[in-house]
């Protein structure tokens, strides 16, 4: 079985309100994107990288790779305008079978033991999403003046690797673009699959803010940067 990661970095991360986009950031001293790279390098399964990019950096990357000496191998392919987008040209690249891991640029945090066991519940159920519980009370908002209580155990957090089929999930890129298209589940159960959750890990943190730098940074000093 052939298989494939697509990390999507084509964003430019305005939330994190920096001169340079998040995934370029510096974390422990190598920018994140590159801490991702290496964990995906590092899985046994070892899968071909496709790397995601907005053609404005693909340079910059390359400047970056010399000064980090960073040579894992991987094919650098063009952004699209929303994540969506990425991903389709990210898919576009790829020609045969197998099963393919999209994960974003900026969460450096992922396990490769985590990774290993979504490709191997994708093999078995065509697709595997990570999910953990929120553990903050949540609200939905109605309008601007009026909230209502939901029930937090009917709820989970999203994260990334999500692991599919490579035959369904181009299938399901087939549609076209829709706002509450937010990650590549939900595409694909719009094209009518069921959607297969296992257990996410708390540290997979989504860099978005700089306070998640600061706790990423944290993570990565725990583990000894030996991961
Ligand atoms: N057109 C886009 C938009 C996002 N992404 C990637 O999708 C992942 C998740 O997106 P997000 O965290 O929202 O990143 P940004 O869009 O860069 O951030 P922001 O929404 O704050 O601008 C990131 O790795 C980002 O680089 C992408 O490849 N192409
Ligand atoms: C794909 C994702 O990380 C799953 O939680 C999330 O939906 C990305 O959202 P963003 O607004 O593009 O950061």
């Amino acid at each position: 079985m052939k298989h494939y990661a697509i990390i999507v970095a084509g964003g430019t991360g305005n939330r994190m309100k920096s001169a340079v986009a998040k995934q370029f950031l510096l974390l422990n001293g190598m920018p994140v994107l590159m801490h991702t790279i290496q964990t995906f390098y590092k899985c046994v399964l070892n899968p071909e990288i496709i790397l995601v990019l907005n053609i404005h950096q693909h340079g910059y990357w390359e400047e970056l790779c010399q000064t980090y000496n960073f040579n894992i191998p991987h094919q650098v392919v063009k952004g699209g305008e929303q994540r969506f987008h990425s991903v389709k040209n990210g898919l576009k690249y790829i020609k045969g079978k197998g099963v393919v891991a999209v994960h974003d640029a900026v969460r450096p945090l992922i396990s490769t033991d985590l990774i290993e066991k979504s490709y191997k519940q994708a093999e078995l159920e065509g697709n595997c999403i990570l999910g953990v519980a929120p553990t903050d009370s949540v609200r939905k908002v109605i309008n601007p003046h009026k909230t209502e209580a939901l029930n937090r155990n009917d709820l989970l957090l999203i994260q990334t690797p999500q692991t599919f089929d490579v035959d369904l999930l181009k299938k399901a890129y087939q549609k076209p673009y829709r706002n509450d298209f937010t990650d590549d589940a939900s595409v694909v159960e719009h094209s009518g699959f069921e959607i297969k959750i296992i257990e996410g890990e708390r540290e997979n943190i989504k860099i978005t803010f700089q306070e998640d730098l600061e706790i990423a940074a944290i993570f990565l000093k725990k583990r000894g940067f030996d991961y």
